[in-house]
């Protein structure tokens, strides 16, 4: 990707508005240096109510955050999100040869919905179908893929997407940050046990409304008997009726990522902005640094898988 860069003009950077920050790949700061980016946060409608006044607060707040990007929020089910991207390139994406078109790179981690993004901009630019293949799981997108036009110019200087593979970090070096990257999808369901991660939702759910689940059961901070009661009335039973724990704790997770169990954001942006504000924290890991790291812990631990 970083070797194509001197043929891209542009780039849209995808960030997962449920977890804002944490979804930001620190690699692609160092990566992308000074060039042309726009920044959109995807899965909107998963993160908050349309119109609401938490909506707007939210989206205030990261307008902030990123001062010299333009920044857009998107849900794949709201065309007009994507129609203004539209707009904005159609002035702010110039091809420097009308031969070449204006290329613009989409990256993001994996799962964060670039290739629907790319679809729908297709969609909204030219009216034409569906170009990219997209799943729930992460890693459907393999290798940077054939150019797809999405705006069209009767002077020829057309506008061309590149899809591009999900990128992780190298190392995260945060326990919690891992389980939030986790919870929106970013890894495969696999890595993480999903007894875990349903606890974890449940923290976050807990702190928004209990009454979110209360159709399985009372308030509660123990994830177990929650998660044996709702597979007991989802059916997720195994040999003898045993309740199918593994298997229910992952189905809690989907309705969350479905947008069954509220709607929330997982980081905390007021965190954040203290954090920007303090000089001495704003400093994020560079690559360099998470590659140290990464380096670090393999040699201590040589068999292990150097990424996800
Ligand atoms: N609810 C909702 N789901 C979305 C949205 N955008 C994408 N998705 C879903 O998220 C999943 C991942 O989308 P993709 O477009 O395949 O993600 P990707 O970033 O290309 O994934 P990789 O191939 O891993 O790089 C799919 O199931 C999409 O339907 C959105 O705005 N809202």
């Amino acid at each position: 990707m970083k070797s194509m860069l001197s043929t891209i003009d542009y780039v849209v950077e995808c960030r997962d508005y449920r977890a804002p920050v944490t979804s930001i790949n620190p690699m692609f700061e160092e990566a992308l240096g000074k060039m042309r980016r726009l920044v959109v946060y995807t899965k909107r409608d998963l993160g908050s109510i349309p119109k609401s006044v938490e909506q707007k607060t939210i989206e205030r707040k990261l307008q902030t955050f990123d001062p010299n990007s333009t920044v857009f929020f998107t849900s794949s089910s709201a065309r007009q999100d994507v129609s203004q991207i539209i707009k904005h390139l159609r002035t702010d994406a110039e091809a420097p040869d009308k031969l070449v078109g204006c290329r613009v790179l989409v990256v993001g981690m994996p799962n964060v919905g670039k290739s629907t993004l790319i679809n729908n901009l297709r969609n909204s630019g030219t009216g034409k179908a569906k170009a990219m293949k997209t799943g729930q799981q992460p890693g459907i997108t393999r290798k940077i893929a054939t150019q797809v036009k999405i705006i069209e110019r009767e002077n020829g200087s057309h506008v061309y997407v590149l899809d591009t593979p999900g990128v992780f970090m190298p190392y995260v070096p945060d326990a919690e940050n891992m389980l939030k990257l986790a919870l929106c999808g970013c890894v495969k369901d696999n890595v993480i046990s999903p007894v875990t991660l349903a606890d974890y939702l449940l923290y976050h759910i807990n702190l928004q409304d209990p009454a979110i689940y209360k159709r399985w059961s009372e308030p509660t901070n123990d994830v177990v008997p929650l998660i044996e009661s709702f597979a007991r009335q989802t059916g997720l039973l195994g040999k003898g009726g045993v309740p199918n724990v593994e298997g229910a704790a992952l189905l809690f997770i989907q309705k969350w990522r479905q947008g069954e169990l509220g709607r929330f954001l997982i980081d905390d942006l007021e965190e954040e902005e203290r954090r920007r504000a303090d000089p001495a924290q704003a400093a994020r890991m560079s690559m360099t640094q998470a590659l140290r790291v990464e380096r670090t812990t393999r040699k201590n631990k040589p068999d292990a898988p150097s990424n996800l």
